[in-house]
């Protein structure tokens, strides 16, 4: 499986190791929700929770969101924390933060201590050194990320993505597209192949809709190190429910090299 030359320990979960970590989002748009949706989906065990804080309708609240996020923290126990503020270009939930508010919002909640990993979208590359230097100063993992809900670029160009993150000092890199074709399936897979052999940092990528649901299952054999499954509720089409997902996996890292 997808073993990556700088893999990531946060808490005591591997990413880029040679298991697939199971990822399940958090949606929800009150504090209530979160946690009962934390709670449900830590009976669960995934390896890791997202919080997709873009649906937090207080997420103008810097206080209420990393006072969540630690209520969140104690939820969870050990398992690591991914916070998300995804943007309404790369599917994300209408939410008018600018990318300064948004840096402030990363300070409070990587300060609160309550997070392992953060988010950061690659499309604002001109703030990424200063979310870069705010994560590692805290001891927060970064994800430098790349969606695309309308189609699937070239594998090239999903190769450079995937170059660009680790040149900005990305922990991990992140790809997810939409395919409109099987082709495109077929070259999110090579793109993550190739990034695996050229590329240090551990990957995540996949295809999103049923078309691109084959790659949330068999997405580590080519490198991609986390595969993100319902929990509760799902976060992007395509996903595929926690208990399912885990049963493919374990057939298919009891048969595959
Ligand atoms: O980037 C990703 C991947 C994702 O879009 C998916 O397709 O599973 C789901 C999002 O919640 C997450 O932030």
């Amino acid at each position: 499986m997808a073993i990556s030359k700088r893999a990531v320990r946060v808490r005591n979960v591997l990413i880029g190791g040679d298991e697939p970590c199971i990822c399940a989002p958090v949606v929800g748009a009150d504090a209530g929700q979160v946690l009962e949706e934390t709670r449900q989906i830590s009976a669960k065990k995934p390896h890791l929770i997202e919080w997709r804080a873009d649906f937090f309708q207080a997420i103008h609240d810097e206080q209420q969101v990393a006072a969540t996020a630690r209520e969140m923290r104690a939820i969870a126990g050990d398992i690591p924390i991914l916070f998300t503020v995804r943007s309404e270009l790369e599917g994300g939930r209408p939410i008018s933060l600018t990318e300064e508010e948004k840096l402030r919002l990363f300070e409070t909640v990587c300060q609160s201590g309550a997070i392992d990993l953060l988010d950061y979208e690659l499309a604002h590359e001109p703030y990424v050194p200063a979310v870069r230097q705010l994560t590692r100063c805290y001891g927060v993992r970064l994800v430098l990320s790349y969606h695309n809900f309308d189609c699937t670029p070239s594998k090239e160009e999903l190769v450079a993505k995937m170059r660009q993150a680790e040149q900005h000092g990305a922990d991990i890199a992140k790809v997810a597209v939409m395919p409109t074709s099987r082709q495109d399936v077929l070259a999110l897979l090579q793109a993550t192949e190739e990034a695996r052999q050229g590329l240090e940092i551990p990957l995540i990528t996949m295809s999103m809709g049923g078309l691109g649901a084959i790659t949330r299952l068999v997405g580590g054999l080519f490198g991609s190190a986390v595969t993100f499954a319902v929990g509760q509720q799902s976060s992007a089409p395509g996903q595929i429910p926690i208990e399912e997902v885990r049963d493919v996996l374990s057939v298919i890292m009891k048969y595959s090299q």
